[in-house]
Order: C-alpha cells, then structure tokens, then sequence
C-alpha cells in the first residue's frame, strides 16, 4: 500500500472571481481509505469533480491511475465508482431494477446485484420504486449502483449523510471489506468520529489547500497538548504538564495512595478540525 492510484500537484479552480481551490496537493495511495475533509463550501465536491473531470482546472497536475488525467481513458473510468448527490436513479424503477441497469450499463452481469442490495439492507425493498423510497434507502440504492462493478477506486461524496446509526454502520463495514480487497476510497464526510474509524489517512481542506494530512491517530498526537488529567482519591483531578518536574510528581502521588487514574488530553478529529479550519462543520 504505498504507490499513488491518484494525485494532484498545486491545482487551483476558479469559479468566475471566486478562487475555490488553491495550490492544491495531495496523493492517495493504493488500498487506502483516504478521507478528504473540510468546513462546507471547501471545495471537497469540487475536487471529485476535477478527479472525474466533471470540471477543468484552472492550473497544476493531476494523475489518476498512473497515468495525468488528459490521458485517461474511458477505460480506465472503468476501474472507477462514484456516489456523488447527483448519482441518478430512475424515480419510477424499482431499487433492483436500477441496480441491475448500471450493472448493464457497467458491462458488468448482475450476479452481485442480490449480494449489493443484502449487504446494504435492500434486499426487502429490492422492489420498491425509488419514488417511494426513504433519502436513506435512495442513499444505499446509488451506494450499491457504485459498487456493482467492483470498482478498483470509489469516490464517495458523504456516503452516509441521511443514514441511520445501522445503515451507517453498514457502510463502514462495507468501506473495511473493500479496502481488504485492496479497493481505494477516496471519502468525504462531515463526520469527524466516522472519518476517525473508517479512514487510514484524512486531508483536512482550509482555504483551498491542504492544512493537514496524515494518519487521524498521528494528527492527534501532533496536536496533542501539553496536558495530563490525573484522578486522585482525596484532591480531586489535578491538571499536570507532561514537562519532567510535573511528571516526576506521578510516584510521589502513587506512594502517598492518591493516584487513582491518569488520563492524557489528546484531542479528538473534530477538535483538530476545529483548530486547522477555524470553523464548525
Ligand atoms: N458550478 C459552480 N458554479 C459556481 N460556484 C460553484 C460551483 N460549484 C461549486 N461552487 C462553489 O465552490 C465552492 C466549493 O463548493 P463544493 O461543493 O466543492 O464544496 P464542498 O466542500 O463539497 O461543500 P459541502 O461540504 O457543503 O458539500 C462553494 O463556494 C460553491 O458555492
């Protein structure tokens, strides 16, 4: 897991005077479940766009599957999925019947269709036209129509936005089986505690370049304060540095029988999120 499936170097987009993206670089790597975060209005469904040449930059390079994207070739969209808010489904079909006409569409049979629509929870609805299906079923439903072809790398725009704690976790489960079957996801998500359990690497996007990107565990950590919590029996819980004059005080409070739990102040996603945007999400 370490060559780049696709990347971008100091790409800049423009809409009108409105400079969204800016010196944009980042690579992702094969295998990998690549999270792409940043506040609203960032310029996340903008870069999928770029990637699947919905849009034109205005400048830089970008490969796709090691090749620069001007010389991608229908083929090569081929090896790839997208679920986007504009991934169409036919109002008055059924869940199945869409499914199957992008397995048609694909090139591809539709064996894995049963397989898709029971793996995401539709196998009951598989008959339910999709004008009467929930925003979460629609959601799935475009989820499974991405999948059907066994993408090699999925570009997935707020996959669970509209989902329920189960069907979430559904779709977690769903990212970690494609990623042991060496399938890339490029993600992107709101939802900083989902991108902290689903993703190997996340890129956090702040005015049009990347503020960050690394490994969520490896992030925290850099942002890590310089703080510990320590739970006594008789004084409370005292707030301690990690400098060695305060540390040295652990042992003391041991032997006197008052330490009853250190705990290290380590932020979470969204706080770090929070620190390099500047912004709620
Ligand atoms: N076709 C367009 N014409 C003009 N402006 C656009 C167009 N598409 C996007 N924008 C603007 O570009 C900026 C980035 O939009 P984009 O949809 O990429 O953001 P995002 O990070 O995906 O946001 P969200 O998290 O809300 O989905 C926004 O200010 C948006 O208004």
């Amino acid at each position: 897991m370490s060559a780049a499936i696709l990347s971008m170097e100091a790409v800049g987009l423009s809409f009108g005077d409105k400079r969204v993206l800016d010196n944009l670089t980042f690579s992702v790597r094969r295998g990998e479940v690549f999270g792409f975060l940043g506040p609203s209005g960032a310029g996340k469904t903008s870069t999928i766009k770029l990637l699947t040449r919905q849009l034109s930059r205005d400048g830089g390079r970008i490969s796709l599957l090691g090749r620069p994207l001007e010389r991608a070739t229908e083929a090569d969209y081929e090896r790839v999925g997208i679920l986007s808010d504009t991934s169409a489904l036919y109002d008055r079909m059924s869940i199945a019947d869409n499914v199957e006409l992008y397995a048609r569409l694909r090139g591809v049979g539709r064996r894995r269709v049963p397989m898709l629509l029971q793996r995401l929870g539709l196998a009951e609805d598989a008959k339910t036209l999709v004008k009467h299906c929930s925003k979460g079923m629609r959601q799935r439903a475009a989820l499974a129509a991405a999948l059907v072809h066994e993408p090699e790398l999925l570009f997935l725009d707020e996959p669970t936005s509209g989902l329920d704690p189960a069907a979430r976790a559904e779709v977690h489960k769903l990212l970690a089986d494609l990623r042991a079957r060496g399938a890339t996801v490029f993600l992107t998500t709101h939802d900083m505690a989902e991108a902290e359990t689903v993703c190997d690497r996340v890129a956090i996007l702040a005015d049009g370049a990347i503020a960050a990107c690394d490994d969520p565990d490896e992030l925290k950590l850099r942002y890590a304060r310089n703080r510990i919590a320590v739970r006594t029996r008789t004084r409370g819980t005292l707030e301690l540095s990690k400098d060695p004059a305060d540390v040295a005080k652990l042992p003391e409070l041991a032997c006197a029988g008052e330490l009853l739990a250190v705990h290290s102040d380590e932020p979470n996603l969204e706080e770090v999120f929070l620190e390099l945007t500047g912004r709620e999400f």
